[in-house]
């Protein structure tokens, strides 16, 4: 039997979930997470139940994938690399290149490499990726699903920037946006538990983990999202900023005499839950302090907790109103306090929760009261499943 492995490598993690084929059996999955911090942690579940955890340094991506192919071998998850005879990659950035998933090539990792422009902390990691890959498994179906893609057709009203055009045409100056992936699997999921075809649904899809976007989903496409030209965009996350005035950016660049680089950079890793709480990037920890009294902590929730609702608000404007908002991702899978707080301001709207249905994390579950006029659903994320799909896909085409 052939296996096919899905490797999802995100700003400070490498996910996979490996794959028996045409079954779709998980047959191993794990994280290896924190990595280039000075305590990395891996976490592979495979066999009948048995689990590795290791707590260890991973310098980077690269470092963690060689980690991942040696236990592959080592706990006898496969005898040899031979047995996975397909392999698929996320990579974030696209571009105006890549609308939809791809076979690799010479060609495309090309393209890959050129986009690092777009998502620093990103595409390069993952290309690190897609190499080591090729290198043990150089004859496997090798596939790349960008989380830009759901978001490439977005209407031009909400993709593009209100800044001269040319931008755009030169340069490709628009929102890009993330996560599609994930955005995608939801909402399909969404519309399964619904009972309704997705083509007739208005969705409201929050991906809330380190990494977080909201996304408006109008008849199974994406019509707007919250994360923009890169990932750094929209709302509050782990050590992002989401949305600033970018006058602001250049304000404080002059006062701290560093370039923009290091600006970015600063949005990038220095913000978001640990820049304003002064505690963490990790919600738990965040959440914990705030419990504890400390009013930094307090006030980084508060401000997380306000972009998702402002967004949220924004998206039932533009969509004229919304069938069903959905949490997914890490916080969103995971936060119990942080969803029924983004509810409980969202109640004008006609969205409630039932605090009894709310107190579950990560499973599948409508969380609203009988009486919401807006339904509340909680879906756990499955970026490898949707990854797993267009390599099927796309054998099927290449036949
Ligand atoms: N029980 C929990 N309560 C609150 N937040 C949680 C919980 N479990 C995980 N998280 C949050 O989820 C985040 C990771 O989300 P995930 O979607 O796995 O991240 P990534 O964006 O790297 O893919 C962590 O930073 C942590 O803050
Ligand atoms: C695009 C992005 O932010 O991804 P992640 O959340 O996995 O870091
Ligand atoms: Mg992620």
């Amino acid at each position: 039997m052939s296996k096919t492995i899905a490797v999802n490598a995100g700003s400070s993690t490498v996910k996979f979930k490996l794959f028996d084929m045409p079954s779709e059996e998980v047959v191993a999955e794990g994280q290896i997470e924190r990595i280039g911090l000075e305590v990395g942690h891996a976490e592979i579940k495979y066999g009948d139940g048995q689990k590795l955890k290791e707590d260890k340094p991973f310098a980077d991506h690269e470092a963690a994938v060689q980690y991942l192919l040696k236990q592959l071998l080592d706990l006898k998850i496969v005898a040899s690399y031979d047995e996975i005879t397909a392999v698929g990659h996320r990579i974030v950035a696209g571009g105006e290149y890549f609308k939809d998933s791809v076979v690799i090539d010479e060609d495309v990792m090309n393209k890959i490499d050129a986009l690092a422009e777009y998502a620093p902390l990103h595409d390069p990691a993952e290309l690190q990726g897609i190499k080591a890959f090729k290198e043990v498994l150089p004859d496997a179906f090798a596939v790349a699903v960008f989380d830009t893609a759901f978001h490439a057709n977005m209407p031009k009203m909400n993709a593009l920037y209100s800044v001269p055009y040319e931008w755009y045409e030169k340069y490709g100056a628009r929102k890009y946006g993330a996560h599609g992936t994930s955005h995608r699997y939801v909402a399909a999921r969404a519309a399964e538990m619904l009972g309704r075809p997705l083509e007739e649904l208005k969705l409201i899809t929050c991906h809330i983990g380190a990494g977080a976007s909201i996304t408006a989903i109008k008849g199974g496409k994406s019509f707007d999202t919250s994360m923009g030209f890169s990932p750094l965009a929209g709302v509050t996350m782990a050590t992002r900023s989401g949305d600033v005035d970018p006058s602001l950016v250049a304000f404080v660049q002059k006062k701290l005499g560093v370039s923009s680089d290091e600006m970015v950079d600063m949005l990038n890793h220095k913000s978001g839950l640990l820049g304003i709480s002064g505690v963490s990037s990790d919600m738990r920890d965040v959440e914990k302090a705030k419990n504890e009294g400390n009013e930094r902590a307090q006030l980084a929730w508060d401000i997380y907790v306000n972009r998702i609702v402002r967004y949220i608000g924004a998206y039932i404007a533009e969509l004229g109103g919304a069938d069903a908002i959905v949490f997914t991702a890490g916080v969103g899978e995971n936060s119990i306090t942080v969803r029924q707080a983004v509810a409980d301001k969202l109640g004008y709207f006609g969205i409630a929760i039932d605090p009894e249905k709310n107190n579950i994390r990560g499973v599948e579950r409508d969380l609203s009261t009988d009486d919401a006029k807006i339904k509340t659903l909680l879906i756990p994320t499955n970026e490898e499943l949707m990854i797993v799909h267009d390599i099927e896909r796309l054998k099927k085409a290449s036949k």
